[in-house]
């Protein structure tokens, strides 16, 4: 697991590690961090450009030129506001021969030290100038300068980086927005900093999350997935959540609802009925896809909730709760949900738009529905409502198609049958989904059920990094 910091506690930790350190020493370990990732970027080429803000960012850029000349790299700096620049940065850029330029000439790298961790709103014109003249890839130091720190969001011109060097701890905009290969400095922030704000599910913590039967094991004490989704009309989402509920586990999976006779003819393993009251014993509910908002849909989503054990309530059902809030009576306060919704379906279940913080939308909806709430978006950011959140970047956009989201439930669901915590198993279904997607589509538009079918190899390949 990867931890993320707000800049807040950032700010905070560095400034207790600050006031135990000798005056100047993070910022040269920083960037000596920064002029190392260089070297190897250049990999024997030897001009480097610096684009040179008027904090500490831009000190850490100067600093950095300053080694890099002392490698012999030819260093060009533009300073962006020339009085405000770091004043030791600048002087010993100087005397190692580093040159200040107007505009940057051809380099082979560019070091985008415009604005770091107080960076706020998008590139002021002049930067992003000086931005759109550079050919060079970017290393951008600590975030690309234009993207906000704690959400990721861009209001205009911002730092494409091909690589970012951070220092200490990672921040939220490392997993919210595309900064490059990212690269950590550490210099013994971690003991100063509280939990972390975010985190990161890495290959090993899904695959150790993800149910694996044991000798004892057999059908039923893996963990029964129920699925209530589809109708006469949409019988796909149906087979696609069914699906991916067969494949995502090794326990049973029952389907009830109108879809019975396509969910049977496709997937035989699962025990299909038309009713929801006949479907029989379930460790968990996946519910909503396909599946109607009228009365009868209603009346499914009530009895899941009334089962009590855990519900993954997707597509349809949200839209039912925000129709009729009164809904949510039918569930036991320790029912354990997890809600998926868009941003469209986010705005019907709140009332408003999910606005710029992502994290701070998923953490509120988490809040007010006692849920977890898994957002979904390029970035899925998984909310528990105790406030932790989680957050999952995906590889590709190829996965955004129809009847993605269906798969997406199917997996949860498993996953809640087989007992894992919900936000595990959220954070978890979303990782292999993304992960699905992008070995299914290999470049290339992938229907839903190519991604379906890609799940045991998402599995397979989550897997394989445990020893
Ligand atoms: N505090 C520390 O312990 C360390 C800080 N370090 C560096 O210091 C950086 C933070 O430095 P600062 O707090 O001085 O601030 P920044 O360098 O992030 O920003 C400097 C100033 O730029 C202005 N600014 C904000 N948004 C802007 C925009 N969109 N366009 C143009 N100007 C804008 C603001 O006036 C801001 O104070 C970190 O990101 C990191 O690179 C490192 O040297 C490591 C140690
Ligand atoms: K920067």
């Amino acid at each position: 697991m990867r931890g993320l910091w707000n800049t807040e506690h950032v700010k905070a930790a560095e400034a207790r590690l600050l006031a135990r350190t000798p005056e100047g020493s993070l910022m040269r370990r920083a960037a000596f961090g920064v002029a190392t990732v260089a070297l190897e970027l250049l990999a024997g080429r030897r001009r480097v450009g610096l684009l040179v803000g008027s904090g500490d960012n831009g000190g850490d850029a100067l600093w950095a030129g300053y080694y890099l000349r002392r490698r012999g790299v030819a260093v060009f700096a533009v300073l962006l506001s020339p009085e405000r620049a770091h004043a030791e940065g600048l002087a010993a850029f100087r005397k190692a021969g580093g040159r200040v330029v107007d505009k940057l000439p051809e380099v082979d790298l560019a070091v985008d030290g415009v604005v770091g961790l107080s960076a706020r709103g998008p590139l002021r014109p002049e930067a992003a100038e000086h931005v759109a003249g550079v050919t060079a890839p970017f290393l951008a130091v600590d975030l690309p300068s234009g993207v906000d720190p704690d959400t990721g969001v861009t209001g205009g011109p911002f730092v494409e980086a091909a690589t970012t060097v951070t220092f200490g701890c990672l921040k939220p905009v490392h997993a919210l927005a595309d900064c490059g290969d990212v690269r950590l400095v550490e210099f013994g922030l971690r003991p100063e900093l509280p939990g972390p704000d975010l985190m990161e599910l890495e290959r090993e913590d899904i695959a150790f999350a993800w149910p694996v039967p044991g000798a004892g094991d057999d059908k039923y004490t893996q963990g029964v997935t129920g699925i209530a989704a589809g109708s006469a009309t949409y019988p796909g989402a149906a087979v696609l959540a069914t699906g991916a509920s067969v494949l995502a586990t090794s326990g049973m999976v029952r389907y009830a609802g109108q879809a019975a006779d396509a969910v049977r003819a496709r997937w035989p393993e699962s025990i299909c009925t038309g009713s929801i009251t006949d479907a029989g014993r379930v460790q968990a509910w996946s519910v909503g896809p396909g599946l109607g908002t009228g009365l009868s849909a209603e009346n499914v989503l009530k009895y899941v909730l009334e089962a009590g054990v855990p519900v993954c309530a997707d597509a349809d059902a949200i839209t039912m709760f925000a129709n009729n809030p009164d809904l949510w009576d039918a569930r036991d306060p320790d029912t354990a949900v997890v809600l998926t919704p868009h941003d469209r379906e986010y705005a019907r279940l709140m009332g408003e738009d999910v606005g710029d913080d992502r994290v701070a939308a998923a953490r509120r909806a988490a809040a007010r529905f006692n849920a977890v709430v898994l957002l979904k978006g390029n970035t899925t950011i998984i909310a528990d409502p105790g406030g932790a959140v989680a957050v999952n970047r995906s590889r590709s956009s190829w996965p955004a198609t129809a009847g993605s989201g269906d798969v997406l439930s199917g997996v949860i669901g498993s996953l809640l049958a087989a007992g894992v915590y919900p936000l595990l198993a959220a954070a978890s279904a979303a990782h292999v989904h993304s992960l699905a997607g992008e070995l299914a589509a290999n470049g290339a538009p992938i229907p839903a059920s190519s991604l379906m079918a890609a799940i045991p190899d998402a599995i397979r390949s989550v897997r394989a990094v445990t020893p």
